[in-house]
């Protein structure tokens, strides 16, 4: 950085990431948005153990992802981190605070398909790439004969997969491929009422320590309020399930506009939840609208309506197979 450009006291935020395109194309983003409030700031890439890795999650572990980019921070060899939020495990870390949840994307789950396929038009013995229990089991719970082949990597490596023959379909988060540019090759966007999304999906969470009160203010301006509600309840009904990101769990709430008694249109929150068993034989499904000030509550509450429908037994069945 040239000398005069930016004054000697400002320190320049370094923000931490992973490698990934995906990765460095959120934190990106957020750099951008952090320059564009008027403090310098730069990226830093962070190597975590699940990038060099393509065994499922469920075998790396929860929160690969995310711990090492924590470390990071709590070290001091970053200022910020910034997630997919909903690699995020749902333990809090007194250690940091998060500080900004930016506008959300789409949460959907999108399906990329051969010769411009929908879920409904794929035949019987079509092969479905996708490693997340909560999509396996929905789309199976689906009845449509579909055989769900594990999926890891990068997107350009998971979309290859289809484009090469191998595959005639994966299913990813939309919003990651509306983030790298590649929204084209989306063949559908799924309806939550077949496939919930996970919680927090298409949301970023942005971290910085604890004890940091300059950075916490910076950050603060990128902060979303209606994104973060959103995210709160989701997040929420997966903490109540006690369950991880990789757990069978579907969540997706939205802000709605209500009328009240006098015909006052007025906002409210729509939480809507599943959770599944792995095969997808069963799929409990559980809704609830409240307060947009009680996230966290909504969430709760729809959690335990699926516990008193037997989701912890569900759940607890794809834990021990
Ligand atoms: N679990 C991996 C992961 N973490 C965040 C995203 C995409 C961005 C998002 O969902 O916010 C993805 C890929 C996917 O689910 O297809």
């Amino acid at each position: 950085m040239s000398a005069g450009t930016v004054d000697a006291h400002v320190a320049v935020l370094r923000i931490g990431t992973r490698g990934s395109v995906l990765a460095l194309t959120q934190a990106g983003t957020v750099r951008d948005a952090i320059i564009a409030a008027g403090t310098p700031a730069e990226l830093v890439v962070v190597h975590t153990a699940g990038d060099g890795s393509h065994a499922p999650v469920e075998q790396i572990g929860v929160g690969v992802f995310t711990a090492a980019l924590r470390e990071a921070l709590a070290r001091g060899d970053v200022d910020v981190a910034v997630h997919s939020y909903k690699d995020l495990p749902t333990a809090p870390d007194g250690r940091i605070t998060l500080a900004a949840v930016p506008v959300r994307e789409d949460t959907r789950d999108a399906l990329v398909a051969r010769d411009g396929m929908v879920l409904g038009e794929l035949p019987a013995g079509s092969t479905v790439g996708t490693s997340a229990p909560r999509r396996v089991a929905q789309i199976l719970a689906l009845g449509l004969g579909l055989v769900l082949v594990p999926l890891r990597g990068n997107i350009d490596s998971r979309l290859a997969r289809v484009s090469s023959g191998e595959l005639d379909a994966v299913v990813v988060a939309r919003a990651g491929l509306s983030r790298v540019g590649r929204l084209a090759e989306v063949t559908q966007a799924l309806d939550p009422i077949d496939v919930l999304p996970a919680p927090a999906q298409g949301a970023l969470a942005v971290e910085c320590r604890a004890d940091d009160l300059a950075t916490t203010a910076v950050l603060a301006t990128l902060d979303d309020p209606p994104s973060r509600a959103t995210v709160d309840a989701e997040r929420a009904l997966l903490a109540a399930l006690e369950a991880g990101c990789t757990a069978p769990v579907g969540a997706v709430a939205e802000i709605v506009e209500s009328l009240d008694d006098d015909g006052r249109v007025f906002e409210e929150m729509s939480l809507r939840g599943c959770a599944a068993a792995l095969d997808g034989s069963e799929v409990l499904r559980a809704s609830a609208v409240g307060p947009v000030s009680d996230a966290v509550a909504l969430g709760r509450a729809v959690a335990a309506e699926l516990l008193e429908m037997g989701a912890h037994d569900l759940m607890t069945a794809v834990a021990t197979p």
